[in-house]
């Protein structure tokens, strides 16, 4: 039985007999504790707020750390009444085609009743009976493929003792949400509501394994729906803000079900394919919980330059249990950074003082709940027992554990002393995934930086090393450690000793003025490349990094100009622009898989170390050697178009029209950027593609030249790094294609209306052609959700399209402009030539701040109403 919707009690509607009853400090909460240790039982006589799910002593704690499911098993939401938990469902179901059960439906189903009459009419203890029954078949009857939203019947001790055994082999996920939004959905804010929501929060934290907050989106800009706006004023939809949501959860879900796919999760930008510990020269910014919790805090500028976000928890109180409220904002905090970056997270819990049992047992619990959390990357202190450790290893679930030391004043021995390899075999046997070991610098600094030094470890696997020196003193040997240097996001310099003592720009700045980088320059090169706002927005991302690099414009009418810049030892690569894209295909080495299956090139990257048999090298290979200069061996093209397409599609799509086996789309145009538009569309799983070009024969070629692609990629002829078209998102024959005559043709029958449009003719005159006058008849615009529809073009945002899209809005079409896709395809091409992530929002600004329309108009009111919209944009 699938259900979306349900007869749900309300919260308040619950009777105090039953929470009284049920409530964590009565028997029956201790019942579900019965194999807790004794210092749990003893947390439980604590006061309310310090009740506690997990002990230090984990042997005896009910398993509720178990995290390691089959692929298929059924996730179980459990929250309060306004937490989001029943939409969160929704999402769920549908990115991963999986059945939703909502317990109070089949309660209904079963008895005919709600839950309330049901109690009213045969009393609470038939009631509870009966929710155990049909608790258990709604659980043994959905042991895979589900997901089971479950409320308040979580609250009685019977149905806890099934979720709980559920547990051992299911994600059950506690969904938590800010009491304020909480509070405003139930419109109940008093005391005892709030005493209530306390109780059920730790009730259901005790029988989940894991959490997830559901963080909160407040528009940060008034009138939000105001009419009558100038061109290219965009509103934000309210069906948009699911956006982040969705996002959120899906990558929570894919981080605890590590077999989902989901295709519109799934990164597009080249450095996605590279492990983050196979990159050089990485940072992990460090910021204290206490930065995240302020909600005005700016979670974007802390992540700038970063490749992963470090979250760290301070460790000083010498109180051995952790509250509900410090575990309410540690997931807060993870919510917040999840919400907002796309990095990896690192769940740092400030290391304990081996004499203190107190710190231990804090310390194991700030593990066991980060767990909870399903971070990508948990530290765990080298400092606890083999025992202690091998028990927190055991929760991990899909978390990679990064074995962490620091060497105080008096045990920092030198780097090659064996210390440091014993440490390194101990990490490896244990199976720890990574090791970071740092030791207060010692005031004789001539000693060499530890990665030339580290003695060679003899345990036989290798783990990735992070090693440098501590303090001040340290900050050259953390310079150049090449991978997930811990950082600050600010400049100030920081009093702890052990706090990082750099920022990634000194990192990076380092790097370049002791010769390890090279300063290089990059071009844009196109027949009227002059209005290219690219300059302005690379240049703006190399000075915030502090790379003394240069990006200049070439316009030229041949591309001889391309061989003469390539000659150039310090030549680092260039963007190409009309007419270029496919001519310059003929100068290149090698193409990447994306740029041959769209047939187009608008990045082409110097290779300047090829392999012993002459061939150009990998992905990889490549970015380990960016900001280098040299002779140039050989030239490589990539198309990211595409990538930028991909994004803008997906950031203007909402969760309502998430892309499935019957979505359609449009692509007007038949030229370079309409392949890198149904390329995208392809890759995002979109099966029925509708194109309409002026010259129908150029429409229907391009219709052959993706039948022949989605062929040979049945075929077998897939990429182990990255499939283009992957079988989960485009079954084996299943792409329809359609070409239109013209905008008088009817919408084919057997399409539904398109949610996807994609314009990719020029809107300004181009020689003798005049501008396209393009508009969609109003019998294709009948998607009764809206949908998404891109210019491709920025020269000027006041097309008859965007102008007829932006009086649709309120039918839920979003129209996106150049101006949303120049940075998306901009990233792509950065991390391309730095191999460094894009720093995305000062991208994003800088090409709004420099617009100039053909006519050289600014067109103020667009700037300010879009750059106040940037952080709406999504991270
Ligand atoms: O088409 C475009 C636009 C662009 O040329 C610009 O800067 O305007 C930059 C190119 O990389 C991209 O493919």
């Amino acid at each position: 039985m699938a259900a979306m919707t349900g007869g749900k009690r309300r919260f308040d509607a619950i009777s105090d007999s039953q929470v009284e009853r049920d409530s964590p400090c009565t028997s029956s909460s201790r019942n579900i504790q019965t194999t807790e240790s004794r210092s749990h039982e003893e947390a439980s006589n604590r006061p309310r707020t310090k009740l506690k799910r997990s002990s230090s002593n984990l042997e005896t704690q009910t398993d509720t750390s178990r995290r390691n499911f089959p692929p298929d098993a059924t996730i179980v939401l459990l929250g309060v009444r306004g937490s989001g938990k029943s939409t969160l469902g929704i999402i769920a179901s549908r990115a991963f085609h999986r059945k939703l059960v909502e317990f109070d439906v089949c309660f209904k189903e079963a008895t005919g009743q709600t839950a309330v009459s049901y109690r009213k009419e045969h009393g609470a203890t038939e009631h509870q009976r009966k929710q155990m029954e049909v608790m258990r078949d709604v659980l043994s009857n959905n042991e895979k493929d589900c997901v089971i939203i479950c409320g308040l019947p979580a609250m009685d001790k019977t149905v806890q003792l099934q979720l709980q055994e559920y547990a051992q082999s299911h994600p059950v996920i506690h969904v938590m949400r800010e009491p304020t939004s909480v509070h405003e959905y139930m419109q109940s804010p008093n005391e005892k509501y709030s005493e209530l929501l306390r109780i059920c929060e730790s009730l259901f934290r005790r029988i989940s394994n894991h959490e997830f907050y559901n963080v909160s989106e407040r528009p940060n800009r008034p009138n939000p729906m105001a009419g009558g706006e100038p061109p290219g004023v965009r509103s934000p939809t309210p069906s948009l803000t699911l956006k982040r949501a969705e996002r959120h959860f899906l990558k929570f879900i894919t981080l605890i079900c590590a077999k989902h796919n989901v295709s519109s999760l799934e990164s597009a930008y080249p450095l996605s394919r590279i492990h983050l510990e196979r990159r050089r020269y990485t940072y992990a910014v460090s910021v204290p919980l206490a930065n995240i919790l302020p909600a005005k805090s700016d979670m974007e500028s802390f992540e700038a330059g970063a490749d992963a976000f470090e979250l760290v928890i301070p460790n000083a109180i010498q109180d051995p249990f952790l509250t509900e409220q410090e575990m309410n904002d540690i997931s807060y905090a993870i919510g917040r950074i999840r919400r907002n970056t796309l990095v990896p997270i690192i769940y740092h819990a400030e290391d304990h003082s081996a004499d203190s049992q107190n710190h231990r047992a804090r310390y194991m619990d700030l593990i066991h709940h980060g767990l909870s959390l399903a971070p990508e990357y948990i530290t765990i202190d080298l400092r606890l027992s083999d025992q202690d450790i091998s028990k927190l290893l055991h929760e991990r679930g899909g978390t990679k554990v990064m074995a962490v030391f620091t060497a105080t004043e008096h045990e920092s021995l030198p780097w090659n002393h064996e210390m440091w390899t014993s440490l390194y075999d101990r990490a490896v046997n244990l199976g720890f995934d990574l090791i970071r070991i740092t030791r207060l610098a010692p005031s004789n600094m001539d000693e060499p930086s530890p990665q030339y030094v580290l003695p060679k470890p003899s345990a036989s696997s290798r783990i990735p090393v992070i090693a440098y020196d501590l303090g001040p003193r340290g900050r050259s040997s953390a310079c150049f450690n090449p991978i997930l240097t811990t950082v600050t996001p600010e400049p100030r310099r920081p009093g702890n000793l052990n706090s990082p003592h750099i920022t990634a720009r000194d990192a990076t700045n380092a790097l370049f003025s002791s010769f390890v980088l090279d300063p290089m320059k990059f071009y844009i090169v196109g027949a009227s490349s002059w209005y290219s706002l690219s300059p302005v927005m690379h240049n703006a991302a190399y000075q915030n990094y502090g790379m003394p690099h240069v990006f200049r414009t070439h316009q030229t009418s041949t591309l001889q100009v391309l061989e003469e810049l390539v000659k150039d030892h310090d030549f680092g690569g260039a963007a190409l622009t009309l007419p270029f894209k496919v001519e310059v295909i003929k100068l290149l080495d090698r193409l990447s898989r994306h740029a041959q299956a769209i047939g187009a090139v608008n990045t082409v990257i110097p290779v300047r170390h090829l392999n012993d048999d002459g061939s150009v090298p990998s992905e990889l290979a490549m970015a380990q050697n960016t900001n280098r200069s040299g002779p140039v061996q050989a030239l490589y093209g990539e198309n990211t178009d595409w990538v930028g397409i991909r994004a803008c599609i997906q950031r203007g799509l909402s969760p309502v029209n998430a892309v499935g086996p019957k979505s359609a789309a449009l692509v007007i145009g038949a030229g370079g950027m309409a392949r890198a538009a149904i390329y995208a569309m392809l890759n995002l799983g979109v099966r029925n593609i509708v194109i309409l070009n002026r010259t129908f024969s150029n429409a229907q070629r391009l219709v052959e030249h993706f039948t022949r692609i989605l062929l040979s990629s049945d075929e077998g002829n897939r990429s182990a790094h990255f499939d283009p078209f992957p079988s989960f998102v485009l079954p084996r024959g299943e792409v329809k294609f359609h070409v239109l005559h013209s905008r008088d043709d009817v919408w084919p029958a057997d399409f539904r209306q398109p949610t996807i449009v994609v314009s990719c003719v020029p809107t300004h005159r181009v020689g003798n052609n005049p501008p396209s006058d393009f508009t969609m008849p109003s019998t294709w615009l009948q998607s009764p959700t809206g949908g998404v529809i891109l210019e491709v073009a920025y020269k000027t945002l006041s097309t008859p399209l965007l102008r007829q899209i932006r009086a649709e809005a309120s039918r839920g079409f979003i129209p996106m402009d150049g101006l949303d896709l120049l940075p998306e395809q901009g990233f792509a091409q950065f991390e391309l030539f730095t191999g460094r992530r894009a720093p995305r929002r000062l991208m994003r600004e800088e090409v709004l701040r420099n617009y100039r329309d053909e006519n050289g108009e600014m067109h103020e009111d667009l700037i300010r109403s879009r750059l106040a919209a940037v952080n709406e944009q999504g991270p």
